[in-house]
This record gives C-alpha cells, sequence and structure tokens, in this order.
C-alpha cells in the first residue's frame, strides 16, 4: 500500500506521453517489454509489431510515463498500413490523439548508417527526443565503437546507449527520461498537441541527410566494427542455391514430426490424469444431472481439448526459434521465387507461416504488404494454412483412423506422414488460390521483396520459455473460458428435453442438439457426416478446438453406459467408417470455421465483401473437397 502513496503521479492529470520510434527489428518493442514489463512479441525479424500498443511506468523520480510502442519504419514516408500506423501517432494524425509529447528514437548501434536518417527525419519535427543507442552489447562484440557524447554533440539530443534485453540495460534511458521531462515541464514544451506538419523530403532534402549522416559519422563513429562473421558463414550454407531450400523443408518436416513424436508422452499422461478425474467425480457424484454436468460436459468437452496443450506447445516451439534465430527472414528469401511463381508477394511468407500458429496474427502481419492486392490475396488465402486451432482435430482423428506404425524402414512415423500429409494440402491449396486470385481478381505486377537479413542471434532461453508460457496461458484461458461456457451450454442442448419415458436411443437423440443434428444431417449426408458431426460442426464456428470438445461431449451424452468409456478416439473409430473421417479431414483442412478469423479480415480489408467472398469460398472448398475424398475412398474401400 505504502508504494501507492509514494508513487503519487507528478502529472495526475495527463501522463506525458513517449513513443518509441525507429527501424524495423531495432529492439523497440525489446525496449518496451524492459520499460513496463509488458510481454508484447519481441522477435528477429523486420515488421514483428504492426499495431500501437500502450503501456506506463514509473520513472526513478516517480512520473508516471505513458509509452507507446510502434511498428518499425525507415521513414515517416508510410509504404504500408504499419507505416502508416506509425505515421499517423508521430504526426498526431489519429482522432482525437494529440502527437506523442517527446519520442524516444530508438537505433541499431551496429547500424548507425542507415538509422540516423530516420532521427534527421523526426528531429525536423522540432518535438523532444531522445536518442537510444540500442544493441551496444552486439556493437561492442563486433568492435563497433560509438562516442555517444560526440554523437549527441553532433544531433543535437540526448544520446544514451541500452541493452533492451539485459538487466539494467535500460536505466541510463530511464535517468535520461525523467531529465528531459523536467526540462520539457518548465519549458511547458508539452502545451502544443496540434498535428505536426510534415511533407516528403524531396530528393535534395534526402541528399542531405545522407550528407549530414556521413558528417555525424566521422564525428561519432570511432570504429566501424566488423559484420557478423558467423552470419555469413551460416548464411553461405543456408543461402545456398543448393542447400537452402531443402534445408529449409527438413526443418518444416521435422517440426511436424516433432509435433507427434514429442508430444506423445505427456499427452498420454494428461489423458490418464484426464481419466482419473472423471472417474472420481463420477463415483463421488450421486447418478443426476449434477454428476452429467460435471462428467459428460465439463471433463469431456474441455478435457478433450487440454489434452493437446503438448502438442501446441511443440509447435510453438519451433516457431519461437525460427523467429529468434533470424531463420525466419531467410526463409522469406528462399521462397521468395516460389512465392513468385504464383504471383504472391515475397513478404507473404512471414504471414502465412504466422497463421500456422493462428491465422489472426498472421492477417495482422499482412500490413507488412505495401500493395493492397499483394496484400488481400495474402489475406485470403491465409486461413488456409493450418492454424494451431486445427490440430486437436487432426491429431484426434487420425489417432482413431491411422495406426501407429513407422514406414520408410522405420525412418518416419505413418501419424505424423499423414499428418504432414494435411499441412501439404493446405499449403498447396493456398498456393493455388492465390494462383487463381493474382490471375483474376487481383492483377497487376508483383513488387521484388527488399528485406533487411537480421543478424543470427542465439535464442535466449529465458525468452523460449516466457513465450511458451504465454502460448499455455492463452490456450487454458480460451479452454476455461470460451470453450467451458459453450461445452455447459451444449450440454444443456444435448440433454433438455430429456428422452419420453420408454425411450430405447441415447438421450441425445431427443435433445434439441439432437434435433438440430438431424436437421442437419441430410445437407452432409453427402459427405459423409454423421448427425454427431453435424452437431459439433456448430459450434466449431466459434473456434476450431471446440469441434472436438462437442464431439468428446456429444458422444459421453449418447454412451448409454455410465460416463464415457475408452478416449474419444476409441470412441470414434469404432463409430465413424474410415471414410468419414477422410472426409472430415478434408473437410477441417478447408473450412472458414473460426469467427475470430472472419472478424479479423472484416477489419484488416475494411470491407464486408471480402469476408463473405471468403466464407463463400472456403465453404465451396470444404464441401467440394470433402465430397471428393469420401466418394472416392468410399469406392476404393468398399465402404
Ligand atoms: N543482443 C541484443 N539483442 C536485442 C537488443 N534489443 C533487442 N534485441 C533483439 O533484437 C530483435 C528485435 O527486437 P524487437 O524488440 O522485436 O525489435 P522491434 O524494433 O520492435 O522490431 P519491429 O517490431 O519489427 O519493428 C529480437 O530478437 C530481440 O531479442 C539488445 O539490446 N541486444
Ligand atoms: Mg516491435
Amino acid at each position: 500500500m505504502s508504494d501507492t502513496v509514494l508513487s503519487t503521479p507528478v502529472f495526475p492529470a495527463a501522463p506525458p506521453r513517449l513513443a518509441l520510434v525507429g527501424n524495423p527489428n531495432c529492439g523497440k518493442t525489446a525496449l518496451f517489454n524492459a520499460l513496463t514489463g509488458a510481454r508484447q512479441k519481441v522477435a528477429n525479424y523486420p515488421g514483428v509489431t504492426v499495431e500501437r500498443k500502450m503501456g506506463e511506468f514509473l520513472s526513478p523520480a516517480g512520473i508516471r510515463v505513458q509509452i507507446v510502442d510502434l511498428p518499425g519504419t525507415y521513414s515517416l514516408r508510410a509504404r504500408s498500413p504499419d507505416e502508416e500506423v506509425t505515421r499517423d501517432v508521430v504526426l498526431g494524425r489519429f482522432q482525437h490523439e494529440a502527437p506523442p509529447d517527446a519520442m524516444v528514437c530508438v537505433a541499431d548501434a551496429t547500424n548507425l548508417r542507415l538509422h540516423l536518417r530516420l532521427v534527421l527525419e523526426l528531429k525536423k519535427l522540432g518535438r523532444p527526443i531522445i536518442l537510444a543507442l540500442n544493441m551496444m552489447d552486439v556493437a561492442e562484440a563486433r568492435g563497433c565503437r560509438v562516442d555517444a557524447a560526440a554523437l549527441s554533440a553532433a544531433l543535437g539530443v540526448p544520446v544514451v546507449p541500452t541493452v533492451a534485453i539485459r538487466r539494467n540495460g535500460v536505466a541510463g534511458l530511464l535517468d535520461q527520461i525523467d531529465r528531459s521531462m523536467t526540462v520539457m515541464t518548465a519549458s511547458t514544451a508539452r502545451s502544443h498537441s496540434s498535428p505536426c506538419g510534415w511533407s516528403e523530403p524531396s530528393a535534395r532534402e534526402l541528399r542531405a541527410y545522407h550528407q549530414e549522416v556521413e558528417s555525424i559519422l566521422a564525428a561519432a563513429l570511432r570504429d566501424a566494427g566488423r559484420p557478423s562473421l558467423a552470419t555469413q558463414r551460416i548464411d553461405a550454407a543456408l543461402l545456398h542455391p543448393a542447400i537452402g531450400l531443402p534445408f529449409l523443408f527438413l526443418v518444416l518436416f521435422l517440426m511436424f514430426q516433432a509435433v507427434f513424436a514429442w508430444a506423445a508422452v505427456p499427452m498420454d499422461m494428461i489423458d490418464k490424469g484426464l481419466g482419473w478425474v472423471q472417474a472420481a467425480a463420477g463415483a463421488a457424484l450421486p447418478d443426476g444431472l449434477l454428476k452429467s454436468l460435471l462428467t459428460d460436459g465439463i471433463i469431456a468437452g474441455v478435457g478433450s481439448v487440454v489434452i493437446f496443450l503438448p502438442q501446441i506447445l511443440v509447435l510453438f516451439f519451433f516457431i519461437l526459434i525460427l523467429e529468434s534465430t533470424g531463420y525466419m527472414a531467410r526463409a522469406a528469401f528462399l521462397l521468395d521465387r516460389l512465392m513468385g511463381g504464383v504471383g504472391l508477394h515475397g513478404r507473404a511468407f512471414i504471414p502465412l507461416l504466422s497463421s500456422f500458429a493462428c491465422a489472426v496474427p498472421g492477417i495482422m502481419a499482412s500490413r507488412t504488404i505495401e500493395n493492397r492486392a499483394d496484400r488481400l490475396a495474402t489475406i485470403m488465402i491465409a486461413p488456409l494454412m493450418t492454424c494451431s486451432a486445427r490440430l486437436p482435430v487432426y491429431t484426434l482423428i487420425i489417432a482413431a483412423f491411422v495406426p501407429e506404425r513407422t514406414v520408410a524402414g522405420g525412418l518416419i512415423g505413418l501419424q505424423g506422414l499423414v499428418m504432414f500429409t494435411l499441412y501439404a494440402a493446405g499449403i498447396l491449396s493456398a498456393l493455388a488460390v492465390a494462383f487463381v486470385l493474382k490471375r483474376t481478381i487481383f492483377k497487376g505486377a508483383r513488387d521484388p521483396l527488399l528485406m533487411e537479413l537480421p543478424a543470427y542471434r542465439l535464442p535466449s532461453p529465458r525468452d523460449i520459455l516466457l513465450g511458451l508460457l504465454e502460448r499455455a496461458r492463452i490456450f487454458l484461458a480460451r479452454a476455461g473460458t470460451v470453450i467451458f461456457a459453450i461445452m455447459i451450454l451444449l450440454w444443456f442442448l444435448g440433454s433438455f428435453p430429456a428422452a419420453p419415458d420408454g425411450a430405447t436411443g441415447p438421450a441425445i437423440d431427443y435433445s434439441f442438439a439432437g434435433m438440430l443434428g438431424h436437421a442437419l444431417a441430410p445437407l452432409l449426408a453427402p459427405i459423409g457426416f454423421t448427425w454427431q458431426i453435424a452437431i459439433a460442426l456448430v459450434p466449431g464456428m466459434a473456434a476450431r478446438e471446440v469441434a472436438v470438445a462437442a464431439l468428446g461431449t456429444v458422444y459421453a451424452l449418447s454412451e448409454t453406459g455410465d460416463a464415457l468409456s475408452g478416449s474419444l478416439a476409441g470412441v470414434l473409430a469404432a463409430d465413424w467408417s474410415l471414410p468419414t473421417a477422410l472426409s472430415l479431414l478434408a473437410w477441417f483442412v478447408f473450412a472458414p470455421q473460426c469467427v475470430s478469423t472472419l472478424s479479423v479480415v472484416k477489419r484488416e480489408t475494411n470491407s464486408w465483401f471480402w469476408m463473405l467472398v471468403m466464407i463463400a469460398y472456403m465453404t465451396a472448398l470444404a464441401y467440394g473437397a470433402a465430397f471428393v475424398t469420401f466418394r472416392v475412398s468410399s469406392a476404393l474401400l468398399g465402404g
């Protein structure tokens, strides 16, 4: 409590607002996190942050300061939607939002020549600026020496060295913020709140900036240091024309194998634990509604999703490693030619790869693409990438229908291979859809890929661990809120009205959910779906993994005996034919089954039209693919 009293803000009405501005990948978000204690996403490629994020911290002198983290940009001449966000915040063009009181310009100390140009452009705005020379640890290791005092004198702004990822690495910056705030309040520099004037620099001004940067460097750069030798060596191999692509495919293939292999043991443990809880709850409670709600509704439903936590974590482990080492940007270059073949922009790679985790951040990441047609094409195909919420569905069906054995002389697990095929189906169909889109609605020349390749960096185990914990938290929070609520609703719909006296089938047959399932069944019969699947697809609209939870609950309620006997996979294996299972897999590769994705498409394209186009084309693809799969496999298997 006493802390709160001590920290009474000096600016009770409106805390001063700072903005973090700088080139992409120089460590702005890392600084933001260090200052505010936030956990915004930090990764080693340009274009990680695509929207503004607000935070607050208390300076050493007890001033409450607001700070906004911004997308990286090379200039206020914003070319892409993420850069426009930065420009609009800096210039105060957002409605009801004054420009920031001061800017913390962040520059990568190892690449000052590039980064100082933006500092000069920002200085022109006449607002207070502090220059944070970030990545000083890397600069020192490479023998790069910058004289901060000389740089400050030449630039005419305070300069502080920082190491955003080190404990105490921002102490100097905090002190400088205090000093600047005091000067600002004394001179009432904060009174201007009108938007700033800014005009695009002319060619002559650009040349002048260039010369000014050179003279500043001559005064302040004592030693330019060496480029990272390790990065050059690794790139010589990993970007090699013959080795590059095969290596990339190997990495992706290993990732999908690992999702299966590494997660097996912990998943088994969770499964056993849940079975035990379900049995214990079943034994402890008297027969009745409460017991059914708890065991059939909540434990069977939510539990059937929670079990997939280990797989989600293995997948994110790989994605985090790719992102933090700097390999992600290389992968974009390696695939640029391939993407160009179907007309996609090279920058589409990062949004598409992020969509493996979730289409929502993937679609947001497409903001870094300048050209609107290219961006729309990327947004339209992003949901075809297999997101992590589809993993539970795939895994469940694979575990039920694909035998656990190895092929290719014991090297490759068959289940992992099927999983890889499903991912490949998503990727290939995305490329095919892009190919069609770019030749019909989104015609136009394709810009070349220009992207700075960051130096390779060893991922910090702490960051990876925190990243995984964050993912686990998000996943469990979803299971505990959205899925939990839907399961209770579904249990209710599946239990009422109760079966009439003398009914022979399971009670769910007579319930609302049963009625709905039976009503939808004729529509889905041509693709081989049972009425239980029809029920599960409806709540599955909220989020894909809910379909698994719903199957868990529907089958638990369909059991005529006590609680669900055996695992859900076992029940499905007994109830479905193989063609039905394959058809459902095909459906899930394409179906537009996630409300959050659709709403982010609406927001990012600023149009209902594209959202509806997405729903229409994906539903048509899903139904068509499931139909063909069901018919062909039925014919082949004689089912
Ligand atoms: N060694 C070292 N690494 C740093 C430092 N600051 C940031 N990094 C790393 O640099 C990379 C980029 O950091 P971010 O904070 O995501 O950069 P950003 O400026 O927000 O990037 P965008 O959002 O893409 O514009 C990450 O891998 C960070 O861990 C630093 O001072 N020293
Ligand atoms: Mg950032």
